[in-house]
């Protein structure tokens, strides 16, 4: 009787802050830990310019830092959009990452789980990267257990990948025909390099807005001769996945636009995110039948025309399979916190590189 309580599906809401600081995602998810049941409501925050002015100021700061006031902008926003949805039973709070540093200091996420408990009355689940860093992985990206779910959702039979445009763009190769994420050969997954975070830099530094929407400024410019052959030579590039990024992991991209025209820097920006996956792709252990996008990018029709240039398979956003391209990330947080719940595993050696399945996260109860 036990087992089968402990079965039974929850609506479960996940909340994301991504790297890309745009604001809070969060969305309900009906889910027993390995299966969908449904997609509930979801919703969105944008941080106010003071709000991203804070968090930008924290970025790359560990605990004991001086963190400024990006604690407190975390924790009301996240409070403030999270009451919105009482029907709530579980929450997973992924928080915001200020810094990842794997093989090194670790990984922080931004974000008091037990505060945020306590706001909202809800159990809340959250650290969820950092148990798999201890213990030999990457801590990212966690979202390939959840995608693994969506496969079976769409009904995929053959292998198809998934890949998320945010500030760093990441990439899931799924085969839907095993039969849980943790089996070996199910997932591959790794991060792929800079996407819509050096874009938005370069925006915010030339231009004073907080992104090239719809690609507008990338259209009219040229990719500048070389600079991705350059880029690509980056060690990471040839690193084995799974591998992960911290947002502002190629510093050099400042240095390689700066003579640039501001038109000419954001066609070359777009580019580097889109040939990143290109490469990316090739580790793929066998073609995916279809890339699925989400994320801000797939919004960005030139980033969209390069990959979809520069691939074999079909390139599509996540809607075209029955998907919400925003709240992906918001509902695999979702999705995690009932397999924290339930002690299960949440990254596999195929997606973070630890020696064997792993679970992590903290439970904050009421
Ligand atoms: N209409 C648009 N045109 C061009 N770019 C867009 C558009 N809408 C969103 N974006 C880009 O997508 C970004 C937001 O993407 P998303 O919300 O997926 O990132 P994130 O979740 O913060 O990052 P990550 O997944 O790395 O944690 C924006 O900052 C912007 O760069
Ligand atoms: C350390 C961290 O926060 N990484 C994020 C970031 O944003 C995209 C990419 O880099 C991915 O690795 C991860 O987020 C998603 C949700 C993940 O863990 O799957």
């Amino acid at each position: 009787m036990k087992g089968k309580i402990e079965a039974e599906p929850l609506w479960a809401l996940g909340a994301m802050s991504g790297t890309s600081l745009d604001g809070v995602d969060a969305a309900l998810l009906q889910t027993d830990g390995r299966r969908i049941f449904a997609f509930g409501e979801a919703g969105y925050r944008a941080y106010s310019d003071d709000e991203r002015a804070a968090l930008r100021g924290a970025l790359g700061c560990w605990p004991g830092d001086e963190l400024g006031k990006a604690p407190e902008v975390v924790q009301r926003v996240h409070a403030e959009l999270l009451a919105e949805f009482p029907q709530a039973e579980l929450v997973g709070f992924h928080g915001q990452t200020l810094a990842h540093d794997p093989r090194g200091r670790g990984t922080h996420q931004l974000g008091d789980g037990d505060a945020l408990a306590e706001t909202l009355a809800r159990d809340v689940v959250w650290d969820f990267r950092s148990n798999d860093v201890t213990l030999g992985g990457e801590g990212a990206p966690l979202a390939p257990f959840f995608h693994f779910a969506c496969a079976k959702w769409i009904g995929a039979t053959q292998p198809i990948a998934f890949l998320n445009l945010g500030g760093v763009g990441n990439l899931t190769w799924v085969d839907p025909r095993c039969d849980a994420p943790e089996d070996e050969g199910a997932l591959l997954a790794f991060d792929t390099g800079p996407a819509n975070a050096p874009l938005n830099d370069l925006m915010a530094a030339r231009r004073g807005v907080d992104c090239d929407r719809g690609g507008a400024l990338a259209a009219q410019g040229q990719v500048a001769d070389g600079v991705l052959e350059q880029f690509l030579e980056a060690d990471y590039f040839s690193r084995v996945p799974p591998k992960s990024l911290d947002r502002d992991d190629f510093p050099m991209l400042r240095e390689i636009v700066s003579d640039l025209s501001d038109a000419d820097a954001a066609a070359t920006l777009t580019a580097l995110a889109a040939v990143s996956v290109m490469q990316g792709m090739a580790h793929c252990p066998v073609p995916p039948e279809r890339l699925l996008v989400s994320g801000g990018g797939r919004r960005n029709p030139v980033m969209m025309a390069m990959l979809a240039a520069g691939l074999d398979c079909s390139v599509m956003a996540v809607e075209e399979a029955g998907l919400d391209g925003d709240m992906l990330e918001a509902q695999a947080f979702a999705y995690l916190a009932v397999r924290v719940l339930r002690g299960w595993p949440t990254s596999a050696p195929g997606t973070t590189g630890v020696a064997a399945p792993v679970g992590g996260g903290r439970i904050s109860r009421v």
